[in-house]
């Protein structure tokens, strides 16, 4: 008995996810099971969730159940669950679009190359439209727990772009998912085939995980009272075994259960911390970035778990924002079975939670250093959301600056040096950590404001990340040795250079450029720090750097304007020379070409880019005439 039949288009970003995914995963097919088993186990997790408050939703029936069964003969394999269910308009609603803001761009940035789509499609989450992958018909049936048996729903697709649903009589509560099976994927409909994947990839689940000895009603519904069931899965939440007792491949493939990513995670700790503050944790570095890391309603936080029952999902309140792409459980048995996200936010025992978390998490990353491939892995995923922490949490600064890592003039691979690494280097005669800030790694390398270091045999780190300007401004020293920006203020690095600097300050050349290039600069004044270049540009040790004043841009926020000073290298040829221009015409405009060239050097352009261009062919033409 059926009624209420309607055609619906999927949304178009489903079409396009769909077409691709077929394409894409098909090397990596098993992963389909792994997804409808995880929906199956969520859907049984909410249930007893709401369980909690109203009883009856249990409909006298006891523990929750996946079951699995096969039909060789029609070619189907069903995934049927007791949970939560779905009413009509949750079927519609959940299987018929992608509710993930950034879906058009993460669209977008796939390539039509199938390895590279997998991965990127691993790192977006694909769930149950991974149906489609093996099947070229599937069919839902579900009835939300509560609700009377006439409000059964029956979805049905052939994943090309429309679905039908239609409202029918279920008894059973909860979900049975249909595959029938493409002919190149009929291997699926094998008893003993189904059984290695899920004991493969599932085993962790916390429910049990049953398959029908003999043939079960294709929608789930019409079990034989006779059918015998044989359990799948050891079905004990995994996090409450005991570490000894869990291999690696298990904790990787309750990681891929809980992050739907295709990877294996880079590392992992598993922490059962008893007393006062009861609680278990078991935290997950993954080794991929996920499309939205940057987005602010991206999911983040610790699925939680209160006595084994399943709370909620983004817990945030237990990690930082700057930890936000740590996948985790987090079960604490002593917090109230009815906690909400407002409790948990002013809660006292999860603010400990939450610190002692997070020295977990810094504690992990500090032992994954030990691993040179590894970390740099975790480095270029997550480096620039670590850095975030050196703001926003002063109480572990310290610890999160050691887990930093730069490029630097002594090695300039990306993530090559960490803070220790330089002070061990830099030896005990050195008290600063010199620093240069730049957009990229190239404009780094040749700044002029490294002359001077380089002549003296000292690494400079090379800052060039979003954020990094904005960091160092919170980072003012480590291990008792303060950062220093090398390209700002005074350096005093060497006594002799400076005293010969003082000297030199009442050179005629100097006034004469003051004069000359007037408020452009905020002075003119002899430098130690260049030893092949004429002149640099050099800023005041408080004034806002380019990095800072596009992020300010940016965010549409008022940027004072800066003046930075202009010094110059008088044992240059180029100034000699200038010492010796008579004519005031001709000395300007060499004072201006030695401003823009300090500019450019910075990765600047001059005020009026035209001028310099018509000063450079001028001064072209002329040593063309020379020559
Ligand atoms: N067996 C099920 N029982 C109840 N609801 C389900 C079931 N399978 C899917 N759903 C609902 O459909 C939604 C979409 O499922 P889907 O697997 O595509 O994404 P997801 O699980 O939310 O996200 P992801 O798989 O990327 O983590 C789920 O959030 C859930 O609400």
């Amino acid at each position: 008995m059926s009624h209420d039949r309607e055609t619906r288009g999927f949304q178009a970003e489903v079409s396009r996810l769909l077409h691709l995914m077929v394409h894409s995963l098909y090397s990596n097919r098993e992963i389909f099971l792994r997804e409808l088993i995880s929906n199956a186990s969520d859907a049984c997790d909410k249930l007893r969730f709401q369980a909690l408050d109203d009883d009856s939703l249990m409909e006298g029936e006891g523990e929750p159940w996946i079951r699995l069964s096969v039909d060789p003969d029609a070619g189907t394999l069903t995934i049927a669950d007791n949970g939560i269910g779905m009413n009509r308009e949750e079927v519609v609603e959940n299987l018929g679009t992608i509710a993930r803001s950034g879906t058009e761009k993460f669209l977008a940035s796939l390539t039509g190359d199938r390895q590279k789509d997998a991965q990127l499609i691993g790192q977006f989450g694909v769930g149950f439209y991974s149906a489609f992958i093996v099947a070229d018909r599937v069919e839902v049936f579900s009835r939300r727990a509560g609700e009377a048996a006439d409000q059964g729903v029956h979805w049905e697709s052939d994943g090309k772009g429309e679905f039908t649903v239609e409202t029918v009589e279920r008894e059973q509560r909860g979900t049975a998912v249909v595959l029938h099976l493409r002919d190149d994927a009929k291997e699926f409909a094998d008893e003993h085939k189904v059984r290695a994947v899920v004991r493969q990839y599932s085993d962790h689940v916390a429910f049990p995980i049953r398959m029908a000895k003999s043939a079960e009603g294709a929608d789930g519904e019409d079990q034989d009272k006779e059918t015998e069931w044989e359990t799948l899965n050891s079905a004990t939440a995994l996090w409450q075994r005991s570490r000894q007792d869990i291999s690696d491949e298990e904790y990787q493939n309750f990681y891929r259960h809980l992050s739907h990513d295709f990877q294996d995670a880079l590392t992992w700790s598993h922490n059962q911390v008893e007393g006062n503050l009861e609680y278990t944790s078991l935290l997950y570095v993954p080794a991929r970035a996920p499309f939205d890391l940057y987005h602010r309603e991206a999911n983040r936080g610790l699925k939680l778990y209160v006595q084994r029952v399943f709370i909620m999902d983004e817990a945030e309140q237990f990690l930082p924002l700057y930890l936000r792409f740590i996948k985790g459980v987090i079960d604490a048995p002593n917090l109230p079975l009815n906690v909400s996200r407002e409790l948990l936010q002013d809660h006292g025992p999860v603010r400990k939670i939450r610190a002692a978390l997070t020295k977990r998490v810094l504690q992990m990353l500090k032992k994954l250093g030990n691993d040179d491939d590894k970390y740099a892995t975790f480095w270029s995923q997550f480096g620039e959301v670590l850095k975030e922490g050196i703001g926003e949490d002063p109480d572990n600064r310290e610890a999160i600056a050691a887990l930093l890592r730069f490029p630097s003039t002594e090695n300039a691979a990306p993530g090559a040096v960490s803070l220790d690494q330089y002070l061990e280097r830099a030896g005990e005669g050195q008290d600063k950590i010199y620093y240069l800030l730049a957009d990229n790694l190239e404009a780094a390398r040749h700044s002029p404001h490294l002359e001077v270091f380089r002549k003296k045999g000292i690494e400079v780190l090379l800052l060039t990340g979003r954020v990094d300007e904005w960091m160092v401004n919170y980072l003012e020293e480590y291990q008792g040795k303060k950062l220093v920006n090398a390209a700002r203020g005074q350096l005093d690095m060497d006594d002799r250079e400076e005293a010969d600097k003082a000297e030199q300050q009442d050179n005629p050349l100097i006034g004469r450029l003051t004069e000359t290039l007037g408020e452009r600069v905020a002075e003119v004044r002899p430098t130690g720090r260049l030893v092949e270049s004429p002149a640099c540009l050099v800023l005041g040790e408080d004034e806002l750097g380019p990095q800072m004043r596009m992020m300010l841009e940016a965010a549409g926020q008022p940027v004072p304007e800066s003046k930075p000073a202009l010094e110059v290298n008088l044992s240059h040829p180029l100034l000699e020379r200038l010492q010796g221009i008579q004519d005031d015409q001709d000395f300007a405009e060499m004072a201006e070409s030695l401003l823009d060239q300090a500019l450019l050097a910075e990765g600047q352009l001059p005020k009026d880019p035209a001028a310099t261009a018509r000063r450079l062919n001028r001064l072209l033409q002329e040593h063309a005439e020379r020559t």
